[in-house]
């Protein structure tokens, strides 16, 4: 059963410098249960005071049975001795880790950080570890967290990386259901709120990195973002990096700092990283790259690439020449844990991501694309993949972009737009406590409304509606931002949505 005494605790606070002191001295005294929500407290816990609190949860916490505190300051108001550190997201991270009896030495971890990818390469790695694990392959995305075999240990996530305390609780939850491995998205913000503090992880992808999440509430600057996601190669044995991203030099010493150059695999389309004068230890090329059939040829260059033993063709389930470096990306990972190329194979030609490049063919209108895609990055690219299928019709584009976050995106979102489209709807994507006609007019500013037709429609499902109606044979009609989200952040709600995948499949029944 899970616990910690407190000689543990302060021997792991005093360990990492986080201790400021403790009113509790009984070192015997064990806790049977950890929260940091008061809502969820029962029996007898030690509670985690963190991030935008009230000393009224911690009352609240009390009523229910806390019996102690971890927090950076004393709670005068709460008749509750106190542990106070100097940081207690690292704290929580730490006692998590440890009041689970550190899961993961039991769960060997794949990890993946990029500004675009992470989804996608985590489904393709988990498809080829399925299939050489029965299925024993826990994973924690931005779509689902799994955790087991039945249907019941299967949920929607609600963060790309949890808090920590819930991160160690599915990891446990994950040794406990005979899980043999965890792939899993750490974002930057993770980094940034310590949510995986003091975690290890033997193979840490580094997808790649482009302005996001930069703004009031995430990274103050570029360099910051950079910095946090750098974080995942220090805390890696293994560091796979893909040579054709910006930043290559800065993030291939990043991984040098702590990892063997043996266990350092860079990956690209070129045979040399030219910014850092050495070969790619794993080469691709595109095969076939349209619509219809995505494959690759991946190459091993390096002594220590080719006794992975995966050289070979592979075909890949998802569109887009972008998806061939995820691709790879789950091909070496899968490799390192053991998988056999036939096992690679299968993966990736087996994958489905929801909400990642689905296509909706109709006879009366154009083709209908559903995608993710809500930054510059993301939309350049899967509109830089749709012009290269040459279409012999306009290219619209309905998207809306987030409010109270990546407010830089509204400008990427424009500047893409202006790149590839003929027409642009711009409507609502999870505008928090902004308005969205007024982020809308943002996106617009960069678009150049001599080149490109721009239309607002606030209500989402109108706008799709519209554009699909309003298209012909020929056209493409990209569905850009939500995939299958099947909600909309308004005002601190989540407001139920039907998602952009589920209106377009109603959409073009009988079209
Ligand atoms: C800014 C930030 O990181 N906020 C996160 C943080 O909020 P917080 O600690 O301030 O929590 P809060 O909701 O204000 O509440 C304060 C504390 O009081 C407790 N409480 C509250 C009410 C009550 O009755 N009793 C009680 O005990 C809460 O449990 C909490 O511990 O901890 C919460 C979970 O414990 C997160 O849900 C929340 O994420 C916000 C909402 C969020 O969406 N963050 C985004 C930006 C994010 O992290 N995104 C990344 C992906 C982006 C990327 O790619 O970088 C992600 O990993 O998902
Ligand atoms: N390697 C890539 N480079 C550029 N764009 C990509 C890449 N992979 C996927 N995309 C685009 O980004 C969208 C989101 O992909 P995915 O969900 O895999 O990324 P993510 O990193 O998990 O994103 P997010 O942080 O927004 O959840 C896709 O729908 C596609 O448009």
């Amino acid at each position: 059963m899970a616990q910690v005494t407190l000689d543990e605790i302060l021997v792991i606070l005093k360990e990492h410098d986080l201790l400021v002191n403790s009113q509790l001295n009984n070192l015997r005294l064990s806790f049977k249960q950890i929260a940091y929500n008061s809502k969820l407290v029962s029996g007898k816990c030690l509670f985690f005071c963190k991030g935008n609190f009230k000393a009224d949860y911690l009352v609240d916490a009390q009523n229910r049975g806390a019996i102690a505190y971890v927090a950076e300051q004393l709670y005068d108001q709460v008749a509750l001795p106190g542990i106070i550190v100097t940081n207690i997201q690292k704290a929580m991270s730490l006692l998590s880790a440890a009041f689970f009896g550190y899961p993961q030495n039991s769960l060997p971890t794949i990890a993946f950080t990029g500004t675009k990818g992470k989804t996608t390469s985590a489904y393709f790695t988990k498809a080829i570890l399925d299939r050489t694990y029965r299925r024993r392959v826990a994973l924690f995305s931005t779509i689902n967290t799994i955790v087991g075999l039945n249907p019941a240990d299967s949920v929607k996530s609600n963060l790309t990386t949890p808090e920590s305390l819930d991160l160690f609780t599915n990891m446990a939850a994950a040794v406990h259901n005979g899980m043999s491995h965890l792939i899993m998205e750490v974002s930057s913000q993770a980094y940034k709120k310590n949510r995986v503090y003091g975690l290890h992880y033997n193979v840490g992808v580094f997808l790649n990195i482009s302005p996001d999440h930069i703004g009031r509430n995430e990274h103050p600057t570029f360099a910051d973002y950079l910095h946090c996601k750098e974080q995942l190669l220090v805390n890696s044995t293994i560091c796979i990096l893909n040579a054709d991203g910006t930043h290559i030099s800065d993030i291939y010493y990043a991984a040098k700092a702590t990892t063997q150059p043996e266990n350092i695999f860079i990956y690209g389309r070129e045979a040399k990283v030219a910014e850092l004068g050495i070969p790619v230890d794993f080469q691709y090329e595109s095969v076939a790259d349209s619509l219809a059939e995505n494959k690759i040829k991946l190459v091993a260059n390096t002594e220590h690439a080719k006794r992975l033993a995966i050289d070979g063709t592979y075909e890949i389930s998802i569109p887009g020449d972008y998806n061939e470096g995820n691709a790879v990306t789950a091909a070496i990972t899968s490799a390192l844990m053991n998988a056999s190329s036939e096992d690679i194979a299968y993966g990736l030609a087996h994958t489905h991501v929801p909400g990642r490049m689905e296509i909706y063919p109709t006879k009366a209108h154009g083709t209908i694309y559903v995608d993710y895609a809500h930054n510059y990055g993301s939309l350049h690219s899967v509109l830089n993949f749709l012009e290269a299928q040459k279409p012999t019709g306009k290219t619209v584009v309905v998207t809306g972009s987030t409010g109270d976050k990546g407010v830089d995106r509204r400008e990427g979102l424009g500047k893409a737009i202006n790149e590839f489209a003929d027409e642009a709807f711009l409507t609502t994507d999870d505008p928090a406590t902004e308005d969205p006609q007024t982020i809308a007019a943002e996106i617009a500013e960069h678009i150049d409304q001599r080149k490109v037709k721009v239309v607002y429609i606030a209500d989402r499902k109108a706008a799709i509606t519209k554009a699909v109606f309003q298209s012909a044979p020929g056209d493409v009609v990209l569905v850009a931002g939500k995939g299958h989200d099947a909600f909309q952040k308004i005002d601190g709600q989540n407001v139920p949505y039907e998602g952009d995948a589920a209106i377009v499949a109603n959409l073009v029944k009988g079209l």
